[in-house]
C-alpha cells in the first residue's frame, strides 16, 4: 500500500472489495480498517490525512487477504453485535445473525409479564452458542435468569466469557447437554434457534457460512426438523404449567413446524416475521386459555 494515510487504506480496502464481488465492500472495508488502526468513522471523516504505523498497515493487509479469502468480516474481527451486545466470537460457535434479535423481541414482553407476577423469570437457552439469546433477555430483563445448553465445550465457554465481559455472570449458568439430556428443573421460558438446515442444501451455502459457520450449528438433519421434534416432544418435563416454547425457524418451515408441536400438545400462539418478512419465530403455549402480551 504506497499511500499510508487513513483516507487512502480506507480507499483501497473498499477498491478491492468491490472489485472481489464482495457483498458489503464498503462496510466490511471501514469495520477492518476501524479495528485494525483503533480509529472512529469520525477519524476517517475528520482526520483522513493521519499517517497509520507500519504494525497497523501489515495488521490490515492481513485482514484483507483473510476477507479476500472468503471469511466472513465478523470472524476476522472475532466479535459480532448482537441486540446492541458485542459477543464474541469462537471457532464452534455461529455467528449471531440480526434475523435471531426477533427471537429476542418475541420473547420480552412474556419474561415481562413473568417478572411482574413471580419476581424472575428462568430461561432456558437450546443451543447457546455465544449466549446471543440468553444474554440479551438477561440485558434487556434485570430480574431474568438463564440457563445455556450447549454441545459444544467451546461455545459454552465462549457464552460464558460473554456472559462475564457484559456483566450478567451471576444470571446466566450453563449445561454441556444434547438438548435436554442433562437438564432438571423447569422453565418459564424455552428459547431456541436450533440447527434448520437440510443437511444436503449445506455444501449450496454461501462460503462466508458453510466454510466458517461449525456444521453443528446448521444441520438440522434430513429435512431440517430433527430438533424441533426433540423440543416438541420433552419441553413439556422442563416447562412451568404456563410456561412459553418460542423457536427460530428457516424460512419455509412454519408450517411442518406447527405440525411436529400441535402433535404433542403445543398451541401455536405467536408468529413473528423477519426483516425480510417470513415467518420466523414461532411461539407455543400448553393452554389455548393462556393470554399472551402481544
Ligand atoms: C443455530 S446455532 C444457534 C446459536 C445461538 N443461539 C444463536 O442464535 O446465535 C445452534 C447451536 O446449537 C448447538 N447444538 C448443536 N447440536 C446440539 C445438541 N445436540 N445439543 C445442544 N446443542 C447443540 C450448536 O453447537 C450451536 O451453538
Amino acid at each position: 500500500m504506497a499511500d499510508q494515510t487513513l483516507g487512502a487504506i480506507l480507499r483501497q480496502v473498499r477498491a478491492a472489495f468491490a472489485q472481489a464481488g464482495i457483498d458489503g465492500a464498503d462496510l466490511d472495508a471501514r469495520l477492518i480498517v476501524e479495528h485494525c488502526s483503533g480509529t472512529t468513522r469520525t477519524d476517517s471523516i475528520t482526520d483522513p490525512g493521519r499517517e497509520l504505523a507500519p504494525q497497523i498497515i501489515d495488521a490490515i493487509e492481513m485482514a484483507v487477504a483473510r476477507r479476500l479469502s472468503g471469511e466472513p468480516v465478523h470472524r476476522i474481527l472475532g466479535f459480532r453485535e448482537f441486540y446492541g451486545l458485542k459477543l464474541h466470537l469462537s471457532p464452534e460457535t455461529l455467528e449471531p445473525r440480526p434475523d435471531t434479535e426477533t427471537l429476542v423481541d418475541a420473547v420480552l414482553p412474556f419474561a415481562e409479564q413473568v417478572i411482574e407476577t413471580k419476581g424472575t423469570c428462568r430461561i432456558l437457552d437450546l443451543g447457546t452458542g455465544t449466549g446471543a439469546i440468553a444474554l440479551a433477555l438477561l440485558h434487556e430483563a434485570p430480574k431474568a435468569e438463564a440457563v445455556g445448553v450447549d454441545i459444544s465445550d467451546d461455545a459454552l465457554e465462549t457464552a460464558n466469557e460473554n456472559a462475564r465481559r457484559l456483566g450478567l455472570g451471576n444470571r446466566f449458568s450453563t449445561v454441556k447437554s444434547s438438548w435436554f439430556e442433562k437438564i432438571e428443573g423447569r422453565f418459564d421460558v424455552i428459547v431456541s434457534n436450533p440447527p434448520y438446515i437440510r443437511s444436503q442444501v449445506i455444501p449450496t451455502l454461501q462460503r462466508e457460512v458453510r466454510d466458517f459457520d461449525p456444521i453443528r450449528a446448521l444441520d438440522g438433519g434430513a429435512d431440517g426438523l430433527d430438533t424441533y421434534r426433540v423440543i416438541a416432544t420433552e419441553a413439556d418435563r422442563h416447562l412451568v404449567a404456563d410456561g412459553i416454547v418460542a423457536v427460530e425457524i428457516g424460512f419455509d418451515q412454519a408450517a411442518e413446524v406447527e405440525k411436529i408441536f400441535a402433535k404433542e400438545g403445543h398451541f401455536l400462539a405467536q408468529k413473528h416475521l423477519d426483516l425480510e418478512k417470513y415467518d420466523r419465530i414461532l411461539v407455543f403455549l400448553r393452554s389455548k386459555n393462556q393470554v399472551l402480551r402481544p
